[in-house]
């Protein structure tokens, strides 16, 4: 399987992320890769590749031209305000609020921020240009005829709505490779998302259409982060009406409840018969994740991975999550490792 990485993942060098009502390092950190990188090299599944540069165009197909351009600006406006931390949204269209996007830095941030803890930085757009970059390279190794391929994306993408930025998010990479794959001749594209977290930003962009089934296995949103959506009940709308799969689950719930779950979502995909799979591959179920609460162990992802290669599908697995540093890159390389076989 080939690896497609960007060392321009370091310009997303955020120094602050809000947390328990202080500004701590951020768990999205750079070395994250670092981890992930020294056992994919160990266990060398296969070349790992620079991505090409294809645009703004395969962006602005998923998301809104106002998040796009204010991601790209936003820094210089927050600096010309004289602000000293971090761009941080402080003010939200809240209930019974209008939904008009002010003018003002302070207000946009709030406008296109879905959460506190994700500050903007000076690299940030780069970064997450360049994991855009990731995603799209890694699809057309698919393209090309390759069974399989590993987009190591960071920053991730899947809180990234069509938008809204926020969870460490703020261009959906996973997004951006189905359409990409809609865009050169696929008709359906399953995207399976086993970050602890929703994939609220996948689950939004898609919501109304039935080119593209979403499924999700992650932490209850009574209990999870982000909270205000992956229930069950959220089905999809009109011609997406059955082309959503929540599978919200408590907190502590082991392996051979997670797999139930997965086993369901895997017999959907089996049903919808998509020319693609992608896999929002987040690390974060992992039992001793410092943000989440399930409890799967590292020869869990060995398994799961095997599971989702019975599928026999063409699959583009699409860095998303994870944040026990010490064990981030034994749990992603298993799953590799458990769809090869
Ligand atoms: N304070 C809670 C922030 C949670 C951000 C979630 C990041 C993540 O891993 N999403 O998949
Ligand atoms: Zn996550």
């Amino acid at each position: 399987m080939k690896t497609v990485f960007s060392e321009t993942h370091t310009l997303r060098d955020a120094k602050t992320e809000l947390y328990g009502g202080e500004l701590v390092y951020p768990f999205e950190r750079p070395s994250r890769m670092t981890y992930i990188l020294d056992r994919l090299k160990a266990v060398d599944p296969g070349p790992i590749l620079p991505p090409g540069d294809h645009g703004l165009a395969p962006i602005l197909r998923i998301h809104d031209a106002g998040l796009v351009d204010f991601l790209q600006t936003a820094w210089d406006e927050w600096q010309a305000e004289g602000y000293e931390g971090e761009a941080i949204a402080t003010c939200w269209p809240a209930r019974r609020m209008t939904q008009r996007r002010p003018d003002h830095i302070d207000g946009k941030l709030g406008y296109y921020a879905l959460a506190t803890e994700t500050s903007l930085t000076p690299g940030t757009w780069d970064a997450a240009y360049g994991s855009a970059q990731v995603a799209l390279t890694a699809a057309d190794l698919i393209r090309a005829g390759e069974r399989s391929a590993f987009a190591l994306c960071r920053p991730p993408g899947h809180h990234a709505a069509f938008d809204m930025y926020g969870g460490y998010c703020f261009l959906n990479n996973a997004a951006i490779a189905a359409q990409r794959f809609l865009d050169n001749g696929a008709a359906r594209v399953a995207i399976l998302d086993v970050d602890f977290h929703h994939g609220n930003g996948t689950q939004d962009i898609f919501y109304d259409r039935s080119d593209v089934l979403f499924l999700s296995l992650h932490g209850e949103p009574e209990n999870a982060f982000p909270h205000f959506l992956g229930y069950a009940d959220e089905t999809g709308t009109g011609a997406g009406e059955g082309f959503t799969v929540n599978h919200p689950m408590p907190p502590g719930t082991p392996f051979s409840e997670w797999r139930r779950s997965l086993d369901a979502a895997l017999d959907r995909i089996a049903q919808y018969a998509p020319d693609h799979l992608i896999v929002s591959l987040g690390v974060d179920t992992f039992e001793t994740d410092p943000i989440s609460f399930f409890k799967l162990k590292s020869p869990d992802f060995t398994t799961y991975g095997g599971d989702i290669a019975r599928l026999g599908l063409p699959t583009l697995f699409v860095m998303e999550g994870g944040y026990d540093i010490a064990e981030i890159g034994l749990n992603t390389v298993n799953v590799i490792e458990g769809f090869l076989g």
